[in-house]
């Protein structure tokens, strides 16, 4: 096991998406899985890494889907929102269940139900040893978790943002869709801009690459993956500005 010395991260962004929440289920919240994932968290808070969490809503309500079948786009996008925050609420009692201490806070104010964001705040529940659940995403229509989860590492001073999906990393394409599609260890914000990698949203690599921001994309369901990664393990992609010759990030 690990101990404190062998983390190569103290702070770290881990982005989770909503549809992992399901589970074997079509939509909703999976307990199961919630119970997994605040298992592989709590090994991350036991050698000491400072957590941020955002977590998708797409288990639940996505704007543009509901867009599709007619609803107003910023509606939806507000569902999308609150559904992020229904997901919050859920990880939180998953990760007091496991008893690691968590705080969720809201880029829309919700009294009463859970802190209004606070940058310095967040910051210093995380010097505390709590893991913080950054919830509602950006507040803003038109956006995505994952651009909330990219500003939220820059302006907490995160290390690396981890997203966590389906998928084991980026891809020459869907992997989903193109079976031929191969993974790459390392690629360039660029890269992923230019080849349009759907992966992440464009906005998000964007905002990574103006503020130097590595990202690794992963597959959540391997176990141990996540703390492998924050003992400089090498799951996934890498996303960085410049591929060195013996890079290691
Ligand atoms: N080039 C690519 N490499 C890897 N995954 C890709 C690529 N293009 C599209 N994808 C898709 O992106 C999905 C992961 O993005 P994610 O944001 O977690 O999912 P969603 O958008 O469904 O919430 C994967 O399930 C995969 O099918
Ligand atoms: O800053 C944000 C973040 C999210 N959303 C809405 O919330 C939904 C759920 O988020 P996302 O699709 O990123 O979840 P994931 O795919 O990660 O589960 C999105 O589809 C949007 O409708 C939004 O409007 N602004």
């Amino acid at each position: 096991m690990p101990s404190s010395r062998d983390k190569k991260y103290k702070r770290i962004l881990l982005k989770l998406s909503g549809e992992e929440l399901m589970g074997e289920e079509g939509f909703g919240i999976d307990p199961k899985v919630l119970d997994k994932m605040a298992l592989e968290i709590g090994q991350l808070v036991g050698i000491g890494v400072q957590v941020g969490l955002v977590i998708g809503g797409g288990n639940l309500f996505r704007g543009a889907a509901l867009s599709a079948a007619g609803l107003d786009r910023v509606t939806g996008d507000h569902m999308g929102m609150l559904a992020t925050v229904m997901n919050a609420l859920a990880m939180r009692d998953a990760l007091e269940r496991s008893n690691i201490s968590s705080r969720v806070m809201s880029a829309i104010p919700m009294s009463g139900v859970v802190d209004h964001y606070d940058r310095r705040k967040a910051s210093r529940f995380m010097d505390n040893g709590e893991v913080v659940i950054f919830s509602a995403g950006t507040g803003n229509p038109f956006f995505t978790t994952d651009s909330a989860a990219c500003l939220r590492g820059i302006e907490v001073n995160a290390e690396i943002v981890l997203k966590a999906t389906k998928v084991d990393g980026v891809y020459t394409a869907d992997p989903m869709k193109d079976p031929t599609a191969t993974k790459y260890d390392m690629l360039t914000y660029d890269e992923a801009l230019e080849k349009k990698l759907g992966v992440m949203d464009l906005t998000a690599i964007c905002l990574c690459r103006e503020h130097d921001m590595p990202v690794r994309v992963f597959r959540m369901d391997k176990a141990g993956a996540l703390l492998n990664i924050v003992v400089g393990g090498d799951e996934g992609t890498l996303i960085v500005e410049k591929i060195e010759e013996d890079s290691e990030q």
